[in-house]
């Protein structure tokens, strides 16, 4: 993997006596060649730097929206999942300002997103309209490097609008979730503003701003106390490593991800939202591996964020049956741990495929961790998937 560096994979080597001994698919997942060879020598500066700039933008209005929530500020889409204005809002700004910032790419530009102009466009969601458009106008008023003429409510739409490409594997494609983890946002909790370019199919950078999450890790303290700073800036870009920063601008540092060896000592993410991972099959798969911490439960990408820095060192997700991912869920979270020095797979040890559309096809679940646990993790993984399969047979 582009992320890995010799010096982590000849210690990976290192650490098995026989190679032969590692699952098949892990071992192409650790030992295979880059698979952004093609696009690693790009350099993604100025892509990189109007992500961060989007993703910021966007991250304000969010923060201005979750601090005076009104309820009728959500709605709930047909699939019954909530989207609120700062959804939308989040959605127009990260579209205009990309489209603003690479003018000569407009006949190419490619976005997926997640939420799309459908309800707004219906007459009783006017007033919702009105107030979204004048969200994203008081949110690019405030960025001085923006002196734009005010944007109409049809702009805003066709910005929203334009999140409606299906990726793939050829050319280049952003891939935005304007607001992950909704339903945390709703509750004052953790949320992400999720933002990441596809070349060839091939995450090259990821952009995750997280306006609630602590600076400081919050593997060792509760993170609803109001006595840490909050607000963090990751990005990560194909074979330079993984930064963070304020939201509000603190210079950037690297960060990695844990190098805990012995899962007795490890703690792990899971989704907060029961309904979105199965917490039962995760506590056997963390009984399995010796992890003796309790879960870390917390909403949206902030956990790949999280991990990348350390603050645990496993993300178990297993949606229950007949969920399908989305490609806007994973793909900035992946690339800021990965290039943190983590490895991202399905339960069956497979590389995540960002090419083949809108969703991920893949096997059962997603984990993530580093490089020494995920032999073991996997294993713990297989053993708990079959149990679970034996006992419902
Ligand atoms: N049933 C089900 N199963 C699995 N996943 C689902 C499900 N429903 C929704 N989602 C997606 O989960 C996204 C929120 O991410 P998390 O699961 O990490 O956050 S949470 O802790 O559950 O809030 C959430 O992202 P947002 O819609 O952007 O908030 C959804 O895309
Ligand atoms: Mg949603
Ligand atoms: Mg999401
Ligand atoms: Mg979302």
């Amino acid at each position: 993997m582009a992320s890995i560096s010799s010096g982590s994979l000849t210690r990976v080597l290192y650490s098995y006596p026989c190679k032969a001994k590692i699952p098949k698919p892990l071992y192409s997942l650790l030992f295979k060649k880059s698979p952004v060879v093609g696009v690693a020598s790009m350099s993604y500066d100025k892509e990189l730097a109007a992500a961060k700039k989007a993703a910021s933008l966007a991250a304000r209005l969010c923060q201005k929206v979750q601090k005076a929530l009104l309820q009728s500020d959500v709605q709930s889409k047909s699939d019954k999942s909530p989207v609120t204005v700062a959804d939308y809002g989040s959605q127009a700004i990260v579209s205009f300002v990309l489209e603003r910032e690479f003018p000569s790419d407009s006949e190419s530009f490619s976005l997926v997103a997640e939420e799309d102009s459908g309800d707004l466009r219906k007459e009783d969601a006017q007033e919702t309209l009105e107030r979204i458009t004048k969200l994203v106008n008081d949110t690019l008023s405030s960025d001085e490097t923006y002196s734009v003429s005010p944007l109409s409510a049809n702009d805003v739409l066709a910005a929203i609008d334009s999140g409606k490409s299906e990726g793939g594997s050829h050319g280049r494609h952003w891939v935005l979730d304007p607001i992950d983890g909704t339903k945390g946002f709703v509750r004052g909790d953790q949320y992400a503003i999720a933002l990441a370019l596809l070349d060839e199919g091939k995450v090259v950078l990821g952009v995750l701003a997280c306006p609630n999450l602590p600076l400081s890790s919050i593997g060792s303290h509760d993170q609803h106390s109001s006595q840490y700073k909050v607000g963090c800036l990751f990005s990560a870009k194909v074979g330079a490593g993984t930064d963070m920063q304020s939201l509000d601008g603190s210079p950037p540092i690297k960060v990695h991800v844990s190098a805990i060896e012995d899962p007795e000592e490890a703690s792990f993410f899971e989704s907060f939202e029961a309904a979105h991972s199965m917490h039962d099959l995760s506590s056997s798969i963390a009984k399995k591996l010796g992890v003796k911490a309790p879960p870390v439960r917390i909403d949206s990408q902030a956990k790949y964020g999280a991990l990348s820095r350390g603050d645990g060192a496993i993300y178990l997700r297993f949606p229950h049956k007949g969920y399908r991912e989305k490609i806007w869920d994973h793909a900035a979270g992946y690339i800021v741990v990965t290039e943190a020095g983590g490895v991202v797979a399905d339960a069956a040890g497979n590389a995540l495929d960002f090419s083949r559309g809108r969703y991920l096809d893949l096997d059962t679940g997603i984990i993530v961790t580093n490089l020494k646990l995920m032999p073991s993790l996997l294993k713990a993984v297989t053993e708990s998937l079959n149990e679970k399969a034996s006992s419902s047979s």
